[in-house]
């Protein structure tokens, strides 16, 4: 019975707006997770009906001592009725349930009769209709085999490969390749590889197609000296990706401020043979820029928390409620947002930093466009002389940029990525790209940094003064030539 208290407890602390289901799924007990993360979603599909139903068979007043909570009560009869049974031992509760089994089944048959249904699953609350235009994208971990290898072992398993753009809704047996991310297979949404051999030995991620923009846009060094940093690696995809571009080689700095999550992020790069990552523990604020041990890094990727209000392919909406508080969400919002400026400005700390990656999984502006707004107008971009990369540097062929209306100057939106979730086969997303700009024109219009090097000396910020140190030896070597 304890594995059904564990899952009306999740349904509780969701009710009570305590967390996100994923969040609160990682917290119940490992041998429990997969068989209580089924139940919640599953009861979370069905729960207006069951809900009907408990009510019709007064289940509540009649078993008010043994059913404490209603959500217990929905995770007993979600599995009398759509499942074999309840799965535990008898006992005072499971009796106080199956004493109104025959009442239950006549509730849920009046409701098909009175929907016009035939089928039980006719009968589950819609999920998002924009995730069912998602197809089921797999990035080939190229550490492990390549793109090739991994058509022929999909055709051996009896998939089509179809020289195709989309996956018909029609047909579960084709699969294409992508045509914006080389490494990346597209499959009909219904498909599930969690069984396949592939994905358990990491020769596969499952990786949404927006979420592997970030990487090939980072475009990472492939060196034995190449540095790069992920800010904020957990769970991995983005990490595993980028130590796939760079081919194992140099390092890959993988910082994750959660433990929890730096522990799935240690299993996943383990598990997908990324041997040129260091995994470190730490808050990517409160590490220094100056520390030797990241003096060489030139590419930062920083994927931070936000809102995730592109992601439509998970069940968090269905415990959303309408009434829920606009101005909470205004505030949240903002708050994310200027930790994510934060996040931005520290990355420009960096000395030797010449690209910077910033995205999101949010479609909101704010966490957006208005993030790199004033990332580009604050002292750490004027000073490091960091400007946005040109479109033709951030995925040239994909068609949909940033909002021009949300930019100070509307032709940089050109330089940003979005992809809308319903419109571009993706969850919602958005890519930026920061690059240092270091001509001598651009040094030019910083007539202020150079004083405040002249000024400061040593103690000026570190980018400029290099930058300056370099432009003198080139004069002095002129001279001299
Ligand atoms: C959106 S998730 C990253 C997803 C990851 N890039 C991937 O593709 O698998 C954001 C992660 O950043 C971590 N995080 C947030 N702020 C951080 C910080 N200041 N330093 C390091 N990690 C941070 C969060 O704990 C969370 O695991």
């Amino acid at each position: 019975m304890n594995f059904y208290f564990a899952a009306a407890e999740v349904l509780d602390r969701l009710d009570s707006k305590k967390g996100s289901i994923k969040g609160l799924i990682s917290t119940v007990a490992e041998k429990d997770r997969k068989r209580t993360s089924a139940l919640v979603i599953q009861t979370l599909k069905y729960k207006p009906v069951l809900t009907d139903i408990i009510d019709q068979a007064n289940l509540m007043k009649e078993e008010r001592k043994k059913l404490t909570s209603l959500n217990l009560a929905l995770v007993l009869v979600h599995d009398v009725l759509f499942c074999n049974g309840i799965q535990a031992g008898d006992g005072p509760i499971k009796q106080a349930v199956l004493r109104h089994k025959t009442r239950l089944h006549g509730e849920l048959q009046k409701i098909k009769i009175k929907r016009g249904v035939k089928f039980d699953e006719d009968l589950a609350q819609n999920t998002d209709e924009r995730a069912a235009l998602i197809p089921r994208y797999v990035r080939i971990n190229t550490l492990l085999w390549d793109i090739d290898e991994a058509v022929q072992h999909f055709v051996s398993k009896g998939f089509t490969l179809k020289n195709i753009l989309q996956i018909s809704p029609t047909s579960k047996q084709d699969f294409a390749k992508d045509e914006h991310i080389p490494s990346l297979l597209l499959f009909h949404p219904d498909i599930s590889f969690q069984e396949d051999d592939a994905y358990k030995s990491g020769k596969v991620i499952l990786q949404d197609k927006a979420s592997c923009f970030p990487a090939v846009v980072l475009d990472p060094p492939v060196s034995p000296n190449g540095a790069v940093i992920d800010a904020t690696s957990a769970p991995g995809n983005k990490t595993s990706h980028l130590s796939a571009l760079m081919c194992n080689a140099g390092t890959l700095f993988a910082l994750e401020r959660d433990r929890k999550r730096f522990s799935t992020l240690k299993t996943m790069l383990s598990k997908a043979k990324c041997k040129n990552v260091e995994p470190v523990n730490a808050d990517f604020l409160t590490v220094d820029p100056m520390d030797n041990k990241y003096s060489q890094v030139t590419h930062i990727l920083l994927d931070p928390s936000c809102s995730g209000s592109g992601i439509v392919n998970r069940l968090d909406y269905l415990v959303e409620s309408e009434q829920k508080a606009e101005l909470a969400h205004e505030e949240r919002l903002h708050k994310l947002a200027s930790f994510q400026l934060m996040m931005i400005k520290h990355a420009m700390k960096f000395p030797a930093v010449q690209r910077i990656v910033y995205s999101t999984c949010s479609v909101h502006a704010v966490e957006d466009e208005h993030v790199v707004r004033a990332a580009l107008k604050s002292d750490e971009a004027l000073s490091g002389h960091f400007k946005l990369a040109p479109q033709s540097q951030v995925l040239p062929q994909w068609k949909r940029r940033g909002y021009s209306s949300e930019m100070d100057d509307p032709s940089h939106a050109a330089s940003l990525v979005r992809c809308l979730p319903g419109e571009d086969a993706t969850n919602g997303f958005f890519v930026s790209c920061f690059v240092r700009d270091i001509s001598e024109q651009e040094l030019g219009a910083h007539q202020d940094s150079k004083r405040k090097i002249d000024e400061l000396g040593e103690d000026a910020d570190i980018p400029t003064a290099q930058i300056m140190k370099r432009r003198k030896k080139n004069k002095q070597k002129k001279k001299r030539g």
